[in-house]
């Protein structure tokens, strides 16, 4: 299927693995992805893992010791720089294991851990700090879908998290639009649903920074995303990738939906 992503902006697919897969099981699905993905993949695709915390390490040294293209991130970070905040993992650590991003606001974490659109901007000013890409995940329940409020629940949620962050951060920003009833769920939003909110945040950025970043930034559409339609969500356009959860601990699967443009 032909795609109309905008040539300024190269897709990003990404692997949220969540909790799963330790760190020698990290070592062979990266191996697995680096044996199957060639130049040409990453010339169109940018592809990224976000592993558990705890596996870090070990893809770090695997990428950096085979010169690999692949990028990786973390799933979450600490609001805080250093001290006692214990179970925490600040934003200079994840620098020095060189992540390139970092996931901030999954629902996962809305939802099990009460974090807040304002914990959320302390996050993505966290990451920016650092020098870390943030990928923030905004998305509506299914009871705000039912309701017809998805487009301004999930802008409040944008607006929310860049409240104060000036536009030379906000250009490198990634955002992820992931329908909660449509994550884990076999459910996946139609490409109409996904274009609709990824526009309307596309718009919203161009409201509160500029027409040319809102051209620039990527926004993903994440939520039982797979090989079998990937193709149409990436041919709606403003969706510029995708995050992807349980097909991604599928390498072959992964493969596939890195190569959306041949299913
Ligand atoms: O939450 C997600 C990615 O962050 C989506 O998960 P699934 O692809 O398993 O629906």
């Amino acid at each position: 299927m032909a795609s109309s992503i905008s040539p300024g902006r190269t897709p990003l697919m990404a692997g949220n693995w969540k909790m799963n897969l330790n760190h020698l099981e990290a070592i062979a699905h990266v191996q697995k992805l680096a044996f199957a993905l060639a130049d040409k993949d990453y010339e169109a695709v940018e592809v990224a893992v976000l592993p558990p915390f705890t596996d870090l390490r070990s893809v770090q040294t695997l990428v950096d010791g085979d010169k690999l293209k692949i990028k990786y991130g973390a799933q979450d970070l600490s609001a805080h720089d250093s001290g006692a905040y214990t179970g925490e993992i600040s934003g200079s650590m994840l620098a020095k294991l060189k992540c390139t991003y970092v996931v901030i606001g999954h629902s996962e974490r809305r939802q099990y851990h009460n974090e807040t659109d304002e914990l959320c901007n302390a996050k993505v000013k966290a990451a920016y700090k650092h020098g870390l890409t943030p990928i923030l995940c905004v998305g509506e329940g299914l009871e705000i879908r039912k309701a017809g409020n998805q487009v301004s629940h999930t802008l409040a949620q944008v607006d929310g998290a860049l409240k104060d962050i000036p536009a030379e951060q906000a250009e490198s920003i990634v955002i992820a639009y992931e329908p909660v009833w449509a994550i884990g769920t076999g459910e996946v939003a139609t490409p109409e649903d996904a274009q609709e909110v990824c526009g309307a945040i596309r718009g919203r950025l161009a409201e509160l920074y500029s027409q040319e970043l809102a051209d620039q930034v990527r926004i993903q559409y994440g939520g039982s995303v797979k090989a079998g339609n990937v193709a149409a969500i990436m041919a709606q356009p403003d969706v510029d990738g995708a995050l992807i959860g349980g097909a991604s601990l599928d390498a072959d699967e992964f493969v596939k939906i890195v190569r959306f443009r041949d299913q």
